[in-house]
């Protein structure tokens, strides 16, 4: 059965920069469910970023409320977010963001030893999930070793380690030529199709096919209407 995993309503959020003030998102009210994978689209500059960082408890409203399965997160401090963010997200980036100087195995154990588990028990787990993303032989390869596939499955490996509900992407094939792409998108799909939610960011036509749902955002608004080809760009 699908759960709500995470639901805003009613949110603004406006940056404000000396006299200057940006509405980037207006008067959003949307959720996401467990065991699907949604497309957020729309043109640049047009609030995806802002409302991916928003469902990431990475930056607060300026008004309205964000629950997490059906608790309201907005007024926890935020080291209660942090903690929740740890726990309970996943994030994969265009650019990997991988440790340069650590080995695929010991970036993908970091959110376990920051979790606080024991080294033995971290690279059990971590392991495991580098199994899961086809990538068995490479645990002591430096990121400067693998390929741009590569090294999004070991980010994909780090996002899903801690066992999240909610796996949030922002732009992660941008990088990656269209085979890459599409291994990305099935494992993406796979943890969506094992019961988490998966939200991604993108202006990347191809990854339609892959989706449960696409959300068109433009000026900060924030619609499940259907657009034409042109308007995804
Ligand atoms: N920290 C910030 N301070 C001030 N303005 C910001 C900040 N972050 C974003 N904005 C502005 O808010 C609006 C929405 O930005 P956002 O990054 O969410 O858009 P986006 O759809 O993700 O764009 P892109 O596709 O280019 O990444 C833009 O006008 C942007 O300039």
């Amino acid at each position: 059965m699908k759960e709500e995993i995470v639901k805003l309503v009613a949110v603004n959020k406006i940056y404000k920069t000396g006299d200057t003030s940006i509405t980037a998102l207006d008067k959003t009210d949307i959720g996401f469910n467990s065991g699907e994978l949604t497309l957020i689209m729309g043109p640049s500059g047009s609030g995806k970023t802002t409302l991916l960082s928003i469902l990431g408890f990475v930056i607060y409203p300026t008004s309205g409320s964000v629950f997490y399965k059906g608790s309201a997160v907005t007024q926890l401090k935020e080291n209660a977010l942090a903690d929740l963010r740890l726990k309970e997200i996943g994030f994969v980036f265009q650019h990997f963001n991988l440790i340069e100087p650590l080995t695929a195995l010991e970036n993908v154990m970091q959110p376990l030893i920051l979790q606080g588990l024991s080294s033995s028990q971290a690279s059990e787990k971590a392991k495991r999930a580098l199994d899961e993303v086809g990538l068995a032989d490479r645990y002591k390869n430096l990121p400067k070793k693998l390929s741009g596939g590569q090294k999004q499955r070991v980010s994909i490996a780090r996002a899903l380690v801690t066992e999240p509900a909610m796996i949030l992407c922002d732009e992660p094939t941008a990088s990656l030529d269209a085979k890459s792409a599409e291994t990305i998108m099935n494992e993406l799909k796979a943890l969506a199709n094992s019961g988490k939610a998966v939200i991604i960011v993108t202006h990347d036509l191809r990854l339609r096919k892959f989706a449960d749902r696409v959300i068109f955002v433009e000026e900060g608004i924030v619609s499940n209407t259907i657009k034409n080809e042109e308007d995804y760009k």
